[in-house]
């Protein structure tokens, strides 16, 4: 905590101050009362990130937890979910997890019955729904339209689209029967916004996912919950690793801010609308692309 009169604000951040002012210690702005507890925005939230194995869902994962969130790390990996609760200090799987850890769970979100078991699982372990749903699971299959596949079309669909509709949905059920406030974040991608070449099963899901939350926003909003969608643009994780260099020399280009993202810029902005701090925000889609395609 800043001490008073030491022109800092109540994160320690400089005020912006008149050269040569000094902030009387008596007559300072009342800097927002703080302590080390009140600094975490998710102390008493529990959760659930989905493609919390790699990537942006680990990067999510662990500015939650860094927020007092407790982390329900779910991925199709089972290993790469158990390596994030590592990192976030865990100890355990859903076989032996202590009340409060945080904790890895495995399940495909393509899957209605593995959904359903995953929140079964995560209310039994914790003794409550998940008021945290992130939603990072998700897979490319590119090819131009002219030579894309049904499968390639059907598993991207079914995993980024579907996936987010089940766990959408199965959420929202444990929190309006359990009466509880919730704010679920669905990651979409730019490309659910302008489209992209290689990509028409991709674009279709996140445009889909866009839409799914924009509804369920509406429909849920009674209930307490929030519903917003996040649309990254190209983001240094290993789904983009597979981008041939040439698309990458150009998109990077485009880019205004002059450079890729990291999967902790995608977090800063999940962590926001998980919180308060974006508690009359719902339906919202926000883009964090360093300005590609505003
Ligand atoms: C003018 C360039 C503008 C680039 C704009 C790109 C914007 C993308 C923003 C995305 C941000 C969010 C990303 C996200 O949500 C996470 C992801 O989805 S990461 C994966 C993104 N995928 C792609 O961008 C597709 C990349 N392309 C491919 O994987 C392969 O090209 C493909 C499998 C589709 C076909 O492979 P192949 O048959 O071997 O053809 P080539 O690779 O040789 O390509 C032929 C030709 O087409 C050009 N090209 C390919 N992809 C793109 C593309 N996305 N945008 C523009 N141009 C593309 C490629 O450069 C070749 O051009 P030549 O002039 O013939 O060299
Ligand atoms: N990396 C980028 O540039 C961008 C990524 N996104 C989206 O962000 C999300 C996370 O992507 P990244 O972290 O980059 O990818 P990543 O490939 O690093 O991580 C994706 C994770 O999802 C898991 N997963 C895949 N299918 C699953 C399934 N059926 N059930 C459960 N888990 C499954 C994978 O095992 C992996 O751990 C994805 O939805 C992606 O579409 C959106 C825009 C840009």
């Amino acid at each position: 905590m800043a001490p008073r009169g030491s022109g800092l604000d109540w994160r320690g951040c400089a005020l912006a101050t008149p050269p040569g002012w000094d902030w009387p210690s008596a007559g300072c702005p009342p800097a927002r009362p703080l302590d080390m507890a009140s600094q975490l925005r998710l102390r008493s939230a529990l959760a659930l990130v989905t493609g919390a194995g790699s990537g942006i869902g680990r990067a999510v994962s662990v500015r939650l937890a860094k927020e007092g969130a407790t982390v329900a790390a779910c991925d199709l990996d089972r290993a790469a979910a158990c390596e994030t609760v590592w990192l976030l200090g865990g100890q355990g799987s859903e076989k032996v997890a202590p009340g409060g850890a945080h904790t890895a769970f495995q399940a495909d979100v393509s899957e209605a019955g593995a959904v359903r078991r995953l929140l079964e699982q995560v209310q039994a372990c914790f003794s409550r729904p998940p008021s945290v749903v992130v939603s990072c699971a998700g897979l490319t299959r590119d090819e131009f339209l002219l030579r894309m596949s049904e499968d390639d079309w059907d598993r991207v669909i079914a995993v980024n689209l579907k996936g987010i509709f089940l766990v959408t949905q199965a959420a929202a059920q444990a929190l309006v029967s359990s009466g509880c406030r919730g704010s679920i974040i669905n990651i979409s991608s730019i490309v659910g916004k302008v489209g992209n070449v290689g990509q028409t099963n991709y674009a279709a899901s996140k445009a889909g996912v866009i839409g799914l939350t924009q509804t369920a926003a509406r429909e849920l909003g009674r209930h307490g919950i929030r519903c917003n969608s996040v649309l990254p643009g190209f983001i240094t994780t290993p789904m983009t690793q597979k981008v041939p260099q040439k698309v990458l020399d150009k998109v990077i280009g485009m880019i205004p801010m002059g450079h890729l993202g990291d999967p902790e810029d995608v977090a800063d902005a999940v962590t926001f609308l998980a919180s308060e701090d974006s508690g009359y925000i719902t339906g919202a889609s926000v883009e964090v692309t360093g300005g590609l395609f505003m």
